[in-house]
């Protein structure tokens, strides 16, 4: 039965652009093979590892997660302190369901205003504070591990002026915590400040994190129907359930026409929706693509783009550059707005005419489907998703489908698609050249490293 989610179009994304071959072929392999890394995924025994947890969100029970908008909802302004997967989901609900202008921070005629400080540049973070009324902003701080060192310090500095310009006492009041249930520094702040605080079950990996309070807590002040959106997620888990071959399973087929490209040497995927909306959800798969792929020299490079406005930037690179990507372009067929364009009345303007009348979002999709239509002309593997709109129901089903696509890829790769070990050397490197306790020698050797690159300058 369909759910109307989606269409996924996939018949110029075939390897060696013919049919699907059958009978002992590399396709029945894969498949099979899918097959196992389904059951993996899965498994009962698998359930409740780390790093799994997020295929109960779709079941979890919202209701203080919902109860927590209502409340933020009473604010002018939301701050959202978080980085990474403490950040990307709720930007890209916000920025998808309301007002998607990528020019502007998210607001919603009814809720606050959403800001997030999901980056430690003090410009940033000062701007940001000179935008609200501290009296009349709620600050959400979210962090799995309780300790990232981005968002403590944003924490730090606007917990510490909230407090300075309402006391305390009130500025408690104006606080929500995200983090895990039980460890982790802010779990311990929560426990001595008595504040308000909602879970990051510990099971959940942060990039995996968008449909928990993680993502919800503020898309719910916002207005989001974020019910629909788990409705969505489910409604996609029912379909996947359902779906034992590559072309009735969108997330089998999606893993596997990656990994056939893969072994063909594609090892990038351009994610290029026709939708302003969509353009944080290309920055949301970016770290979930990334982060759980990128491991033992594997993964591939995902590459954000935005239709049409990456047609004048990077489609030269996309037709006439290497074969090195697949290409998945996302159109929805029902955008709402309608702007019909008016015939020029300047003779001046006479040659554009051929606008007169038109309808924006058809012309939008027009250029979708050429910018397809060409890389299928090239032999370029160009997948073609469309959602029949961008509500919260659809926007549930693409964040799951895409969550389920990354974990199986990561089963093809043998790679643990939940854990992010790379990322650490970074952080103790910060820890030793800001000088904390016990990183002296994490200083000396990023000293010593970045000796290396400054060994050769040219300054101008
Ligand atoms: O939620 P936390 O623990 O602050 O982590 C933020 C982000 O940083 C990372 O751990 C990478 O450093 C991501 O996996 C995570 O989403």
């Amino acid at each position: 039965m369909t759910q109307n989610l989606l269409k996924l179009d996939f018949g110029a994304a075939l390897p060696e652009g013919g049919s699907v071959p059958r009978n002992g072929s590399e396709w029945d392999a894969l498949e099979e093979a899918l097959r196992d890394a389904d059951g993996w995924l899965r498994s009962d025994a698998n359930r409740r590892r780390d790093g799994f947890g997020w295929l109960d969100l779709p079941q979890a029970d919202l209701a203080e997660v919902i109860e927590a908008g209502q409340w933020l909802a009473a604010f002018d302004a939301v701050i959202q302190v978080g980085i990474g997967g403490s950040a990307l989901g709720s930007l890209m609900v916000a920025n998808a369901l309301l007002h998607p202008c990528h020019n502007e921070l998210s607001r919603s005629e009814r809720g606050p205003r959403l800001y997030v400080a999901d980056n430690a540049d003090p410009a940033g973070t000062r701007a940001l504070w000179e935008m609200v009324d501290p009296s009349r902003t709620a600050l959400v701080v979210v962090s799995k591990s309780g300790s990232t060192a981005e968002t403590m310090a944003n924490f730090l500095w606007l917990w510490e002026n909230l407090k300075k310009v309402l006391g305390e006492e009130r500025a408690l009041k104006q606080l929500l915590v995200v983090t895990d249930p039980e460890k982790g520094l802010l779990r311990a702040f929560v426990a001595e400040k008595k504040c308000r605080s909602l879970p990051l079950p510990s099971t959940v990996g942060g990039r995996y994190s968008v449909l928990s309070a993680v993502g919800l807590a503020a898309s719910a002040a916002l207005g989001v129907d974020v019910t629909d959106l788990q409705a969505g997620a489910r409604a996609m888990d029912e379909v996947l359930l359902g779906a034992g071959t590559m072309e009735e399973n969108p997330a089998w087929l999606l893993a596997g026409l990656h990994w056939l490209h893969f072994l063909r040497g594609r090892n990038m995927t351009v994610l290029m929706p026709y939708a302003d909306g969509l353009r944080d959800f290309t920055e949301w798969f970016a770290q979930l693509w990334g982060e759980s792929l990128g491991k033992e020299g594997k993964g591939s490079t995902p590459l954000r783009a935005l239709g049409a406005v990456d047609q004048h930037s990077q489609v030269q690179l996309y037709t006439a550059g290497p074969d090195d990507k697949l290409f998945t372009i996302i159109d929805v067929a029902d955008r709402g707005e309608r702007l019909i364009l008016p015939s020029p009345s300047d003779a001046s303007l006479a040659p554009l005419a051929y606008l007169g009348g038109q309808e924006m979002g058809a012309m939008l999709q027009a250029e979708a489907r050429a910018t397809a239509a060409t890389l299928a002309s090239l032999g370029r593997p160009v997948l073609w998703l469309e959602i029949p709109r961008l509500d919260a129901f659809r926007l549930g089903g693409l964040v799951y489908l895409y969550e389920v696509v990354t974990a199986l890829t990561g089963r093809l790769l043998s790679v643990d698609p939940f854990d992010q070990p790379g990322v650490e050397q970074g952080k103790r490197f910060t820890y030793g050249l800001m000088g904390r306790k016990g990183f002296e020698e994490e200083g000396r050797k990023s000293t010593e490293a970045f000796a290396r690159i400054e060994s050769r300058t040219v300054s101008c």
